[in-house]
């Protein structure tokens, strides 16, 4: 059996929803479809994700979220109506949004959740409309009937391990698809929570762990993924297969084509991902696979940028010889509540680097407050704008002159580095660089590396 992840893109409209139908029918493995809120059509278009943000914001100031509505449901009615449905869906979908928005809720970001997973709810509603419209024998079930539950970490919430045996419990008839909504759980409390952004790359992951697939595929808008980001080199080399740990670590950094928190059910249930385009699936698409599986080993593999980070930097002499110094640090963070993305160290200085998102409220005060006091440090530095390049391949294991190959293009194109870490993963270099030299520093890899769509020869 197949799970089969359609994003936003591929639901976009009634045109992308027939390619969809195409796809399903051409594979009776494909069983269980897991859908996006409708995303955009064309650049500058609003994913319906980001409208019923909005709509939750307006509920919350208590101002008329009419105009909001109206832009939601002229989507879903474009949808209805290309495929003719009976307008009593619309009808349903109208009264069963409005009633998540007069629900009282713990938190306005809780709020925030039941609402922006409503896009996902209403596609799946509409899917299997369309699809028993079109004579294929859809049914929807729910994080809520198959027992999905997650964390109560609002917006950004971890499936909860038990889910998995109650999911596997899940009964699907051999002659029927089902259609299921990503992006959301259910906490045990019984609250709508979402996954952060992206997040039904996670449920489509899940769900291909708790029943046991054998395969899940990942339908987007690219034939494949690519060693860069599109958008920043013009034919970029596609990736034909990759580990699960190399897709970890770009995703993290960077590559938003699949979400890096999906990475760990497929690797807890040895189920390989294959990432394909909607719009053209007949191409083979990018393979993820275990380390033992891979055919091949590339040098590199991918190049990944990301710069939502800030770092502090500490400087005190003879760090190295103060027994539990590191600990201290991790002490007040802790306290504080804040988590840490990477911390290189050298013999009288640590760099600690955050996502920007751990650093609001006031927190990021009270960090460098509380580190002046009980650390007393010799310097303190923030950087309040902080980019990483992280270099990936099961080909950088050991290898003699992996350092130069990244940092030597980087020279030769005038970056400076401000941070560099190897050996932490076997598999990947990251860099640290100022966000100004970002795109600059991708491109310079890039090229000394990979020309017209390939990798070089001599790589
Ligand atoms: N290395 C990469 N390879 C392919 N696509 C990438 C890469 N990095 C970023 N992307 C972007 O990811 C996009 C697909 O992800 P996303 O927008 O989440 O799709 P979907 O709507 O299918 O969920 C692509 O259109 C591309 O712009
Ligand atoms: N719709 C949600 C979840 C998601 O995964 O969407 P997409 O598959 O379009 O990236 C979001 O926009 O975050």
């Amino acid at each position: 059996m197949k799970i089969v992840k359609f994003g936003g893109s591929s639901l976009a409209n009634g045109d992308q929803i027939l390619k969809v139908i195409k796809i399903v029918k051409s594979d009776p493995a494909r069983r269980v479809i897991v859908v996006s809120a409708p995303g955009k059509r064309f650049s500058g278009d609003r994913k319906i994700t980001d409208l019923l943000l909005d709509l939750a914001q307006a509920v919350l100031n208590r101002e008329d979220p009419q105009d909001i509505y109206d832009s939601i449901f002229q989507r879903y009615t474009q949808i209805a109506a290309f495929f003719q449905l009976d307008p009593e869906i619309l009808t349903e979908l109208k009264t069963h949004l409005f009633q998540i928005t007069q629900a009282s809720y713990p938190s306005d970001v809780f709020c925030q959740a039941a609402l922006s997973a409503q896009g996902e709810y209403m596609s799946a509603r509409l899917i299997t409309a369309v699809f028993n419209q079109v004579g294929l024998k859809a049914r929807m079930l729910t994080p809520m009937a198959i027992g999905m539950t997650v964390s109560k970490e609002a917006r950004n919430a971890q499936i909860l391990p038990a889910s998995y045996a109650k999911i596997a419990q899940t009964k699907i008839a051999d002659d029927e698809i089902i259609i299921f909504p990503g992006f959301f759980g259910i906490t045990k409390d019984g609250l709508i929570n979402t996954f952060s952004r992206g997040g039904s790359d996670i449920t489509g992951a899940i769900l291909a762990r708790g029943l046991d697939a054998d395969l899940y595929e990942n339908f987007t808008d690219v034939d494949s993924i690519y060693a860069v980001n599109p958008k920043l080199v013009d034919n970029p080399a596609p990736i034909h297969e990759m580990t699960f740990s190399e897709m970890r670590e770009l995703s993290y950094a960077g590559f938003a084509v699949f979400h890096d928190e999906a990475i760990l059910p497929a690797i807890e249930g040895n189920i390989p991902i294959n990432v394909k385009n909607t719009n053209h699936p007949e191409a083979a698409g990018t393979m993820i696979v275990p380390r033992a599986r891979l055919t091949h080993k590339n040098k590199i593999t991918g190049i990944a940028s990301a710069n939502h980070f800030q770092a502090i930097y500490i400087h005190r002499y003879l760090i190295n010889r103060q027994v539990g110094f590191t600990a201290s640090i991790l002490k007040i963070l802790a306290d504080l509540n804040i988590s840490y993305e990477h911390m290189p160290s050298g013999i009288d200085d640590i760099t600690i680097i955050f996502d920007k998102k751990q650093l609001t409220g006031g927190r990021k005060e009270k960090l460098t407050q509380r580190i002046q006091e009980e650390i007393q440090p010799d310097a303190l530095e923030w950087k309040n704008d902080y980019a990483i390049i992280m270099v990936v391949g099961e080909g950088l294991i050991n290898r003699v002159g992996a350092m130069s190959d990244v940092v030597d293009p980087m020279r030769d194109a005038g970056v400076s580095l401000t941070m560099v870490n190897q050996g932490a993963s076997e598999i990947s270099i990251m860099l640290g660089v100022k966000p100004e030299d970002e795109a600059k520093a991708v491109r310079a890899i890039y090229d000394a590396h990979f020309e017209n769509g390939h990798a070089k020869k001599e790589d």
